[in-house]
C-alpha cells in the first residue's frame, strides 16, 4: 500500500512524517452495580504504532476502549494524550472505528465516503482537497474496484465483508485523526481478508504516524507480530502489557512454555482461559511486572505531576525552561538513553520523548499542541451541515419512499380506486360514495408517512448516532435537513394518486383539486412528523409500530366520518384528529361552489327538499353542515398547521432529550 501525507499541512518533520501523539491510559477502575468490569487497566499507545487489547470474551476489551474513546466515564483512572489530560475537544483528534459496520445501506461507497469528507473535514479546507484526500484513502485501503457499489444489507448485496470493514475504516480516518480506536475490525473476516487488512493498518499507521489501539479476538500469528504491544486482560485485569515480542518470555517467566511454531496469540489466550491458579500466576507476575525495568515511566505513579510541570512549561512554549524545573532537577542523559529525561537525584526517568530541543522540536510541539488545542465545537457551519445532509438525505429517502414497490403500490391503488369511483354521477344516490372517497384519500397517505418515518428511523439513528458521536454535525441541522429533504419525496406520491383519482372519479372542478392536494400533502408532512415522534421514543421498532398504528387507528375512529356525533362527554377527543381536519377541508371543497348534486326521485330520498317537485338537487351547504364540523377553512388549515409544529417541536425535543435519542 501507497501511504499518503497530509499535503495541507506546512511543515512536515523528522523523516517525513507529522508529529503524531501518545496514548496512556492509567489505573482505570469500571464497575457495573456490584461487578468490577476494568481492575488497574494501565497501557500505552505511541505513535506510529499498534497496540493490541486481548483476551478472552467478556474480559472487558471493548469496555476499555469505549471508556478511552470517552463513551464510558470510569469511575477512577486518567487519559491522557501527548502529557494532556484528554477533553471532549481533543477526542476530536482521534476515532472510534465500531465492530458493526453503520452506513445508509442504498448509498455507494463514492457517495458515503465524499458526504463524510464534505461534512467532517474543516469547512475552509477546499471541495477539491476534500475530494482528493476520499481518493488517497481509496487507494490506501484498496477500495477502488467497489467505489461505485452500494455498501447493502440482508436484503440487497452490496460490499463484501471485508470491503465493508475497510469501508467503515476509510470512513472514519479520512478525517486524518491522530488516535484510532478499532473495535474487532478483523471480526467476521477470514484469515486472509483479515491478515490484508490489519497490514494496511500497519502501513498507514507507520507512514503517517497514527496511534492505533485495536481490540482483537484471536489473531493469526501474522496479524499478531503487526503489533507492537499487546495489553492482555482477564477478567477486566492487566493479565500483560508489553511489547508483543516479549510475552512468550514473559509467559515463561512464570512456567508457562509456548512450543515451537504455536501461534502465540492462542497460546496465551489459551493460558489465560486456564484454572483459576494458572489465572492468578500469570496476574501476579503481571503485577511484578509493574515494578520492573520495562513498565513504561509514563505508567508510574509518580509520573503525572512531573509531567504536567514539564508539560506546563512545554504547552506554553517554554521548552527550554522544562529543563530547569527547580523541584525534579532534570538532567538530559541524551547520550545513553537518548528518548528520556531523567530525575537527577533518583535518576529514575521522568519523561520521553526528546532527545534536542532545538527550533524543531519547538514546531512540533506546537503543532501537536495546536492540534490537540483545536477550539473549533464544529468543523463545518451549520449550514454546510445543513446542505450537506439534506443532499445526502434526499438521495438515501429517495429510494425508500419512491422505491418500485412503492411506487407500484400507489399506481395500483390508485387504479383501482379509479376503478371503484369511476365517474361517479353527481346524485344523491352516490353521496356516500363520495364522502368515502374523500376519507379513504384522507387517511391513506397518512398512514404512509407515519409507516415509511417508523420504518426508517433504526437506520438514521444508527448512522446519525455513529456520526454525531464522533462530533460530525448538530442535531438541528440534521433535524431541519431530513424534514426539508424528505417533504418533495412526500409530495411525489399524493400528487400522482390525486391528479388520477379526483379526475376519474370526477369531484368538484379545479379549485377543489389544488385544495384536496394541498391539504393531504400537508397531512402526509404533519403524519410523518408523529411517525418521527414514535420512532424516536421507542427503542424498539416494534413498539414504535404498534404505537404509530394506534395513532393513526385512533385518527380514522375520530376523524368525523365513522362517527359525527359523539357523546357530549368525549366529543372534544375529535379534534385531536389529525384526519378530522384534513377530511373536513376536503368535504368543504367537495360541496361548496359545487355543481348540483341532484335528488333521487320519488320517496326514495333521504332529503325533505327533494320531495318537493320543484326541487331537483339538494341544499348541499345543509349537508355539509350535517357532515362537518362546520369550522371555516382557514381555521381548520391553521388547527392542521399547529399539529405540524407541535409534531415537528415534540420530536426534535424526544430527539435531543430522550435517552434513545439521536446525539
Ligand atoms: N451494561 C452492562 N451491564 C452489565 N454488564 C455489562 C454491561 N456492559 C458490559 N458488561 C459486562 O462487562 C464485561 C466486559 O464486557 P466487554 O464487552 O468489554 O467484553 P469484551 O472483552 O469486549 O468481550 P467480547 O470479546 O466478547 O466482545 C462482560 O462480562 C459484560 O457482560
Amino acid at each position: 500500500m501507497a501511504g499518503f501525507k497530509d499535503k495541507t499541512k506546512k511543515r512536515e518533520y523528522g523523516e517525513g512524517k507529522k508529529p503524531g501523539i501518545d496514548l496512556v491510559f492509567k489505573g482505570i477502575n469500571y464497575d457495573i452495580g456490584e461487578r468490577s468490569i476494568l481492575k488497574d487497566v494501565s497501557g500505552i499507545a505511541k505513535q506510529g504504532d499498534m497496540l493490541a487489547v486481548m483476551g478472552p470474551s467478556g474480559s472487558g476489551k471493548t469496555t476499555l476502549l469505549n471508556v478511552v474513546a470517552g463513551r464510558i466515564v470510569a469511575d477512577s483512572g486518567e487519559i491522557s494524550l501527548s502529557g494532556q489530560p484528554i477533553s471532549k475537544r481533543m477526542r476530536k483528534k482521534m476515532c472510534y472505528v465500531l465492530q458493526q459496520d453503520i452506513f445508509y445501506s442504498n448509498l455507494t461507497l463514492r457517495q458515503t465516503l465524499t458526504y463524510t469528507a464534505l461534512l467532517r473535514l474543516p469547512e475552509k479546507m477546499p471541495k477539491k482537497e476534500k475530494i482528493r484526500r476520499v481518493e488517497e484513502i481509496v487507494d490506501a485501503l484498496d477500495l477502488r474496484k467497489c467505489l461505485d457499489t452500494i455498501i447493502g444489507d440482508v436484503f440487497q448485496r452490496g460490499l463484501s465483508g471485508g470491503e465493508q470493514k475497510r469501508a467503515n475504516i476509510a470512513n472514519e480516518i479520512l478525517t486524518d485523526p491522530m488516535l484510532m480506536l478499532l473495535d474487532e475490525p478483523t471480526s467476521g473476516l477470514d484469515s486472509n481478508t483479515a491478515c490484508n487488512l490489519m497490514k494496511i493498518m500497519k502501513s498507514y499507521t507507520q507512514v503517517n504516524n497514527k496511534t492505533v489501539m485495536t481490540t482483537i479476538h484471536q489473531p493469526s500469528s501474522q496479524i499478531y507480530h503487526l503489533f507492537d504491544r499487546v495489553l492482555l486482560m482477564t477478567e477486566g485485569q492487566v493479565a500483560y502489557f508489553g511489547e508483543g515480542s516479549k510475552i512468550l518470555s514473559f509467559f515463561s517467566s512464570v512456567g508457562l512454555e509456548c512450543s515451537m511454531n504455536y501461534n502465540p496469540a492462542d497460546f496465551i489466550l489459551e493460558k489465560v482461559n486456564e484454572e483459576k491458579d494458572v489465572q492468578d500466576a500469570i496476574l501476579e507476575a503481571a503485577n511484578k511486572l509493574r515494578d520492573s525495568e520495562d513498565w513504561p515511566v509514563e505508567l508510574h505513579h509518580d509520573y503525572k505531576t512531573k509531567q504536567l510541570a514539564i508539560c506546563d512549561k512545554m504547552t506554553s512554549g517554554k521548552i527550554n525552561e522544562a529543563y530547569n524545573i527547580d523541584e525534579v532537577k532534570l538532567t538530559m542523559e541524551a547520550t545513553t538513553e537518548k528518548d528520556t529525561i531523567k530525575d537527577s537525584t533518583s535518576g529514575k526517568a521522568l519523561a520521553v520523548p526528546v532527545t534536542e530541543f532545538d527550533d524543531k522540536t519547538q514546531e512540533q510541539y506546537d503543532d501537536a499542541n495546536s492540534m490537540l488545542n483545536d477550539n473549533e465545537k464544529w468543523v463545518t457551519s451549520w449550514w454546510t451541515q445543513y446542505s450537506v445532509l439534506t443532499r445526502r438525505n434526499l438521495f438515501q429517502a429517495k429510494d425508500r419512499i419512491l422505491s418500485k414497490f412503492n411506487i407500484i403500490q400507489t399506481m395500483f391503488l390508485a387504479l383501482l380506486t379509479s376503478l371503484f369511483w369511476f365517474q361517479m354521477p353527481r346524485t344523491e344516490a352516490t353521496l356516500k360514495d363520495r364522502i368515502g372517497l374523500i376519507f379513504f384519500t384522507s387517511i391513506y397517505f397518512g398512514f404512509f408517512s407515519i409507516i415509511d418515518a417508523i420504518t426508517a428511523f433504526p437506520e438514521d439513528r444508527a448512522v446519525v448516532n455513529k456520526e454525531r458521536s464522533s462530533g460530525a454535525y448538530r442535531l438541528s441541522a440534521y433535524f431541519f435537513a431530513k424534514m426539508s429533504s424528505e417533504i418533495p419525496l412526500i409530495i411525489a406520491q399524493p400528487l400522482v394518486f390525486v391528479s388520477i383519482v379526483f379526475w376519474v372519479a370526477g369531484l368538484n372542478g379545479v379549485t377543489a383539486y389544488f385544495g384536496d392536494l394541498a391539504v393531504i400533502i400537508l397531512g402526509a408532512i404533519t403524519a410523518q412528523g408523529f411517525g418521527l415522534i414514535f420512532g424516536a421514543s421507542f427503542k424498539i421498532f416494534k413498539m414504535s409500530f404498534v404505537a404509530g398504528t394506534m395513532f393513526m387507528l385512533f385518527n380514522v375512529l375520530a376523524g368525523g366520518f365513522y362517527t359525527v356525533n359523539l357523546p357530549y362527554w368525549i366529543g372534544w377527543i375529535k379534534y385531536l384528529s389529525v384526519v378530522l381536519y384534513v377530511y373536513n377541508i376536503q368535504i368543504t371543497y367537495e360541496f361548496t361552489n359545487a355543481p348540483p348534486v341532484l335528488c333521487v326521485g320519488g320517496n326514495l330520498t333521504s332529503f325533505p327538499e327533494c320531495l318537493n317537485p320543484n326541487v331537483t338537487s339538494i341544499d348541499q351547504s345543509e349537508y355539509l353542515q350535517s357532515i362537518s364540523i362546520g369550522w371555516p377553512l382557514w381555521a381548520m388549515h391553521l388547527a392542521l398547521f399547529v399539529f405540524l409544529l407541535v409534531s415537528r417541536t415534540t420530536a426534535y425535543l424526544i430527539l435531543r432529550f430522550k435517552s434513545t435519542r439521536i446525539g
